[in-house]
């Protein structure tokens, strides 16, 4: 057994061996990466035996908590029977049957069938192709553009990131995007809205679908994809016009709809799906994260009926991975998921520990001079920091106050999100009325002192 390295020791080696996500790797070397130990329930711990509250549910997806005994037995005991075997070559095995039964029994009605990857990005580019073979085996090869939205995000491949709306991502190193993709603007009210009430900025931003898909020509157009909330974009939540209006704009022009529910699957919101808290139903939707609660890695893209009999109509759907419904992660997700429902997990954020988070969340931030659209559901709430919040005037240099504001919270042990200026949470939904009382006063105390902050640096 490997001995425990000091803090010191493991920063060491880590900056002189390990290239960080999203990183940039001399800056994070200068001071050094936080380690983290273990994690309990909402709490993680790193290695100066500092508790921390993770408000993030590590990257949104540890639903049902750290520490669950239970999972990791399950992967024992899966690893110890079959550690590994395909799916391609006309084999299965016992764990991915029973995830995949398991999954079509929560499933809203219209969808039997799941394909497996092990990631978001890969649902997204399995998505990606299974829209495009649905049209050519239609005969509609030419039906190929998928349309997004900007500041919309789909993963890091290059399909993934091509669909995402983060300019950056596109610029970076990416050529991106790929042919075939355009995007639209997000259904930002608070930013976007003007004069127009939310409604009627809903009705004004599922128009700008419309408008795009005339402009490429509906017999070009193969879907429109997007997060039910869109999450790494700052938890832009649409209003309540957007979705439905959507829905009907890719009816009217035989346009396929996709979700991605990546952040908002399994009970995120309240509902199992996010499209069911925002009414529409989806062709197909894409999921990670939450379906192993990131006990392991693991991806299900949700194929719908209609979908799915044009890919069985099709023959061979050349596409899958080596780890595609992998043993293991499908014995875990499988229990993650029957823990999810079985322990009432998700009943309880929609009834009790999500209106409650809701209820405090606005009460504790709408108080703060520089802070607006304090706004939420489920366990998936955010706020924007603003330099006015009577005008909604935001700050200028997106970004830099978020990390301020974001670095105030780590450093009191409090994992928020700074995504731009909105600062993000999306604890396990496993958290306590007790745990929200906790999270929420220690962070009413970190905007204390980054409102402090603000004026100290003259930043206001
Ligand atoms: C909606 C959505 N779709 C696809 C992906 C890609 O999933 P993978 O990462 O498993 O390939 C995501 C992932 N979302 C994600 C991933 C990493 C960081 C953050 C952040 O907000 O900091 C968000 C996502 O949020």
């Amino acid at each position: 057994m490997q001995k425990q390295r000091s803090t010191r020791e493991l920063r060491e080696l880590d900056a002189a061996h390990h290239l960080h996500p999203f990183t940039d790797t001399t800056s994070l070397n200068q001071q050094g990466a936080r380690v983290i130990t273990k994690g309990e329930g909402i709490y993680l711990w790193d290695s100066e035996g500092n508790k921390i509250i993770d408000g993030m549910a590590g990257l949104w997806c540890v639903n049902i908590g750290y520490g669950r005994k239970d999972l990791s037995e399950v992967a024992k005991r899966q690893m110890d029977d079959l550690a590994y075997y395909n799916t391609f070559f006309k084999t299965t095995h016992p764990a991915v049957v029973e995830l995949s039964h398991l999954l079509a029994e929560v499933a809203p009605a219209g969808f039997s069938h799941v394909f497996y990857t092990n990631s978001g990005s890969e649902s997204v580019d399995t998505m990606i192709r299974m829209v495009r073979r649905y049209w050519e085996v239609k005969g509609q090869k030419q039906k190929k553009t998928l349309i997004g939205r900007w500041n919309g995000y789909h993963g890091s491949t290059i399909g993934g990131a091509s669909l995402g709306g983060m300019a950056y991502m596109h610029q970076d190193g990416g050529d991106l995007p790929i042919p075939g993709i355009e995007h639209v603007q997000q259904p930002w009210w608070y930013g976007l809205g003007g004069d127009m009430t939310p409604e009627e900025f809903g009705l004004a931003a599922a128009k700008w679908l419309e408008d795009k898909i005339l402009e490429i020509g509906p017999d070009k157009v193969a879907a429109f994809v997007g997060e039910p909330i869109q999450g790494a974009g700052g938890v832009i939540i649409p209003p309540s016009t957007y979705w439905p209006e959507v829905e009907r704009i890719c009816h009217k022009y035989d346009v396929l709809l996709v979700a991605d529910e990546v952040i908002c699957g399994f009970g995120r919101t309240g509902e199992w799906f996010g499209h069911q808290c925002f009414g529409f139903h989806p062709d197909i939707f894409t999921t990670a994260k939450g379906l192993s609660s990131g006990y392991l890695p693991i991806g299900a893209v949700f194929v719908g009926d209609k979908v799915a009999a044009m890919l069985a109509e099709g023959g061979d759907f050349n596409h899958g991975f080596t780890y595609s419904g992998h043993p293991v992660a499908a014995a875990v997700a499988c229990a993650n998921v029957r823990a999810l429902r079985d322990e009432g997990i998700i009943e309880r954020v929609k009834h009790e520990t999500g209106p409650y988070m809701q209820q405090r969340w606005r009460e504790v931030f709408s108080r703060f001079e520089h802070v607006g659209d304090v706004r939420g559901v489920g366990l998936i709430q955010a706020f924007t920091l603003v330099k006015n919040k009577a005008t909604r005037e935001l700050f200028p240099n997106t970004g830099e106050i978020g990390l301020i504001c974001r670095d105030i919270f780590f450093r009191h042990d409090l994992i928020m999100r700074a995504c731009g200026d909105h600062m993000v949470s999306a604890p396990p939904l496993v958290i306590s009325k007790q745990e929200i009382d906790d999270m929420l006063a220690l962070a009413a105390q970190c905007m204390e002192e980054f409102e402090a902050e603000l004026k100290a640096r003259n930043l206001v």
